[in-house]
Parts: structure tokens; C-alpha cells; sequence
């Protein structure tokens, strides 16, 4: 193939819908020769797993955030798939498609494709598209500098969950994105293409410094850092308690856990259930078609800020150990 190959990154902040997107868009046959690169925060990577699609062509970025630690990791994925693609050993492909964690800021990922002595003669910067959680976003705006960042650096914003807010704030949020990021399209996911999630953007330009707000000013919750935990648990889960935890949890913590996701092992159930909240917001759980590495357990991951892991584990223990009694108790009667 001549030329660099182009990178579109997928960005926007934790639930916002990056993978429900990206797994659209690569149904799409316009998508079929695209290597996807997947970024995670937390200990236990499932976005790959819900993409559906596992070949050598996804390549799962285990550590942290794309913004520090994985800088070099990126680097080195994606000159491992130029060399691999040159020596026949992945299914060809002719772009790239990276999923960043919800808590990247993109710019320094861009600037590393930009800057990057030997990959800057590999790959380019195609464009960025950004997804906007219509729920969640208006409060994030305010406090979250990551998802301003994000916004900041779309050449498309998609605004997801269009369909789970009023119209009047989802009015209210195109204008303040407008404010934000000017020159960035705005979609909304239903209308949203592979042809416009491919669209050539140019060149993003280099992190607007000056332009977008620093830790120090605002409302932005820099100060205590975000951090992720994941639990894994054996036994079959019990659905109703389950969902009766999490709601509690979400009702009471909800603006502090970012995310919550996972698959659960649901007694009477053969197929793992995904299951997403998003701050206060719980979305309908989904049967998926095989265990991930064949292993039948729970797996849940958590992010949140400044709430205590050790408290959220040992609520969810107690309320799992006590519908087990009553699930028990039950079927003796
Ligand atoms: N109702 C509705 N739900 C959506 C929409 N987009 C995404 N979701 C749901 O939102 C939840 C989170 O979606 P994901 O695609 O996993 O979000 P993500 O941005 O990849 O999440 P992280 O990787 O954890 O940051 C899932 O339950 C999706 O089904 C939408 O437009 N409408």
C-alpha cells in the first residue's frame, strides 16, 4: 500500500459509548480492513471481548491510560502491526481504529503518531471522533477535564443516549459543545456513518494549551485521583440482588463511580450477561455469545473517585452471601 496508513481515534469519556459505536461501525464493510487498537482503564480489559471480533487484528492496550503510561505501548502496537502486516503475519489491513480509555486526554496519543521519529512514516493522524453521553456529559462539563479535552480535539462529536434525555438538553448540550469545540461536526449516534466516522479530518492540531481549561481552574476535580478495581467472583450471581446492589449503589455513590462494568455468571443462565452503569444511569443488561477465554465467572470492573474499594467489595459480598440464603431458602420451600 502507498502512503502512510491513516489513524482514526476514538475518544470520549468513561460509558460515554465508544464501544457500542465502534462495534457498529465495524459491521460496516467500509470498516473491514481495519486494524482496531483498544485502550482500558482498569485491571480486567472487556471492551475487546464486546467487540466481537477477535483476530490479530485487535490488540488489547492493557496498561492504564493512554495519555502517560501507555504512550510508548502505543508505539510500539503499532509499529508491531506495520512490521507484522509487512511480513504477512495479521489479515491485511489499510487503517487503523484505536479506542482510548474514557479517561484519556487524546492529544499526547495524537502527538506521538505526529511526532514519533519512525512511526510518523508509518502512520497519520486521519481524525478524531469524539462520543458525548447526552445523560452524563452536561455534568462532566463542569468538572471534568478529560471530557472537555476530548471534546476539544473531535473532528466529529457523536452524541450518544439521545434517546434517554429530553430534547431541550440535548439542545442545551450541542450549544455547549459548540462553545467548546467549534469546527467539530455534531451527530447523533443513530445518524452517525462508517463514512463519517472515516471522513479525513487533516491533521488535528497540537493540544490547544491555552485554549482549554487546566487542572487549577474551575470546578475540575484533579486533586483526588480516579481510580479503577475489579472483582471477580466464582459462584453464580443472583440477579435480583445484583440489580438491587448496584441500583443502591448507584443511587447513593452515583456521581462518584464513573463506571461500572462487566459479566456476570447468573444462576440459570448459560450465556455471560454484560451489564453497564454509568454514573447514576443503568443500562439494560445483554446476553453476549461465548465466555471470554472460556472462563465461566463474574467479572466486574469499577471506576470511581475517591470512594473506598475495600467498602464497595465488602457491601457487595454481604448483599451477594445474603440473596444466596434467600435464593436457598427459596427453593427448599
Ligand atoms: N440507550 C442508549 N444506550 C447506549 C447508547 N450508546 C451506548 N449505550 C449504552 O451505554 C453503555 C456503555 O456503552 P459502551 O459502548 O460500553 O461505552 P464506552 O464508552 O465504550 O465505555 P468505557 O470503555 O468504559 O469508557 C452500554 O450499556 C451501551 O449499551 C445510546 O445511544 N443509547
Amino acid at each position: 500500500m502507498s502512503g502512510p496508513t491513516p489513524v482514526h481515534l476514538l475518544t470520549g469519556f468513561l460509558g460515554s459509548g465508544k464501544t457500542t459505536l465502534l462495534r457498529r461501525m465495524l459491521a460496516d464493510p467500509a470498516m473491514a480492513g481495519a486494524a482496531v487498537l483498544v485502550n482500558e482503564f482498569g485491571e480486567i480489559g472487556l471492551d475487546h471481548e464486546l467487540l466481537e471480533r477477535v483476530d490479530d487484528t485487535v490488540v488489547l492496550l492493557k496498561s492504564g491510560c493512554l495519555c502517560c503510561t501507555v504512550r510508548g505501548e502505543l508505539a510500539e502496537a503499532l509499529l508491531t502491526l506495520h512490521s507484522r502486516r509487512a511480513r504477512g503475519e495479521v489479515p491485511f489491513f489499510d487503517r487503523v481504529a484505536i479506542e482510548t480509555t474514557g479517561m484519556a486526554d487524546p492529544y499526547p496519543a495524537l502527538s506521538t503518531i505526529r511526532s514519533h521519529p519512525v512511526l510518523r512514516s508509518h502512520y497519520r493522524n486521519a481524525g478524531v471522533v469524539t462520543t458525548v453521553d447526552a445523560v452524563n456529559a452536561p455534568g462532566l462539563l463542569d468538572t471534568r477535564l478529560e471530557a472537555l479535552r476530548q471534546i476539544g480535539a473531535a473532528d466529529l462529536l457523536v452524541l450518544t443516549k439521545t434517546d434517554l434525555a429530553p430534547p431541550g438538553r440535548v439542545a442545551d448540550l450541542v450549544a455547549r459543545l459548540a462553545a467548546v469545540n467549534p469546527s467539530a461536526r455534531v451527530l447523533t449516534a443513530p445518524e452517525a456513518t462508517a463514512e463519517d466516522f472515516l471522513a479525513e479530518a487533516g491533521d488535528t492540531p497540537a493540544a490547544p494549551a491555552d485554549a482549554l481549561p487546566h487542572h487549577r481552574d474551575g470546578n475540575f476535580r484533579a486533586e483526588t485521583p480516579v481510580t479503577s478495581f475489579s472483582l471477580e467472583i466464582e459462584e453464580p450471581v443472583d440477579w435480583t440482588g445484583f440489580g438491587l446492589w448496584l441500583t443502591m449503589l448507584l443511587d447513593r455513590h452515583g456521581e462518584n463511580v464513573f463506571r461500572v462494568k462487566g459479566i456476570l455468571n447468573l444462576q440459570d443462565e448459560e450465556r455471560p450477561v454484560a451489564v453497564h452503569g454509568v454514573q447514576r444511569l443503568v443500562h439494560s443488561p445483554v446476553h453476549l455469545e461465548r465466555w471470554p477465554d472460556g472462563r465461566r465467572a463474574s467479572r466486574l470492573v469499577f471506576i470511581v473517585h475517591g470512594l473506598d474499594h475495600a467498602r464497595i467489595e465488602a457491601s457487595f459480598r454481604a448483599f451477594d452471601a445474603m440473596s444466596r440464603r434467600v435464593t436457598a431458602r427459596g427453593s427448599v420451600a
